[in-house]
């Protein structure tokens, strides 16, 4: 996306935002609480139509593209999800193929082979709202793979996971995307995490990519305190690997 500008209640909440993420690769998106992370997503997920500027994804205006076309090519995990709490498992999984012709036999394959990919294949039958939150978020990535598109966004994928989901999810989506060459952009909020797992990072304040690059190179310590208004200091921490391998 290049240039992009959006604006809610007549107020400029994005301003002339500008990132990339390609095939493969997983970005992540950090910023202070209503910078304007959520808002950005939106426009690239058409949630919302930018004031000025352009999103692409795979060289197309997403904006002027059909519905169906839009949704063949980005998914979304996003925060809440009320709308999926009567159905079971799989009609959650199966909803990922709303933008596409129903096959129902090949189409309850993939929906298998999606489930089993995380971890949830005993899962299919149960209702949705009687899953934990990490499995919650596990099934939403299985709805996002049988989709099928060239772009995962996530918005705070683990905000209400304890450490060890927390860092599953994250796992999962970076090995994800790296098999399928998809590219992933997610908002979070741990910046270690952020750091940890992704190839690029983009830095967000007041509505405007202050940062973007390698996380080794953006997060800087004056760079977090411009940004967040915080000293940040490198001490000997405990780490928080998953038991056999890490980030
Ligand atoms: N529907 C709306 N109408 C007017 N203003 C809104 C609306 N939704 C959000 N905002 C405002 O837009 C700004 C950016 O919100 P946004 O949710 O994009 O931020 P964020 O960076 O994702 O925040 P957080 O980290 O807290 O989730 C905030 O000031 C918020 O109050």
């Amino acid at each position: 996306m290049s240039g992009v500008s959006a604006r809610l209640d007549g107020r400029g909440i994005v301003h002339e935002a500008g990132l990339r993420v390609d095939g493969g690769e997983f970005a992540a998106l950090v910023g202070p609480n209503g910078c304007g992370k959520s808002t950005l997503m939106r426009t690239i997920y058409r949630a919302l139509r930018p004031s000025a500027g352009l999103v692409t994804v795979d060289g197309d205006d997403v904006h002027r593209l059909p519905w169906r076309e839009s949704a063949r090519r980005t998914a979304v995990v996003a925060q809440e999800t009320p709308a999926e709490l009567d159905f079971t498992v799989g009609e959650v999984v199966l909803m990922g193929r709303t933008p596409y012709r129903r096959v129902p036999a090949a189409d309850e394959e993939r929906c298998a082979r999606a489930l089993d990919r995380v971890g949830l294949s005993g899962a299919r039958e149960r209702v949705y709202a009687t899953l934990s939150g990490g499995e919650k978020q596990r099934a939403l990535v299985a709805r996002a793979l049988v989709q099928e598109t060239r772009l995962l966004l996530l918005d705070e994928p683990t905000s209400h996971l304890d450490v060890r989901h927390q860092l599953e999810i994250l796992h999962l989506v970076r090995e994800l995307g790296a098999e399928l060459g998809m590219a992933t952009l997610a908002v979070l909020h741990d910046l270690n995490q952020a750091a940890a797992f992704c190839d690029r990072l983009y830095v967000m304040s007041a509505g405007r990519i202050v940062a973007g690059g390698p996380p080794d190179r953006v997060l800087t310590p004056e760079l977090i305190s411009r940004v967040y208004g915080v000293r940040a200091v490198h001490r000997t921490q405990l780490v928080f690997e998953r038991l056999g391998g890490g980030p």
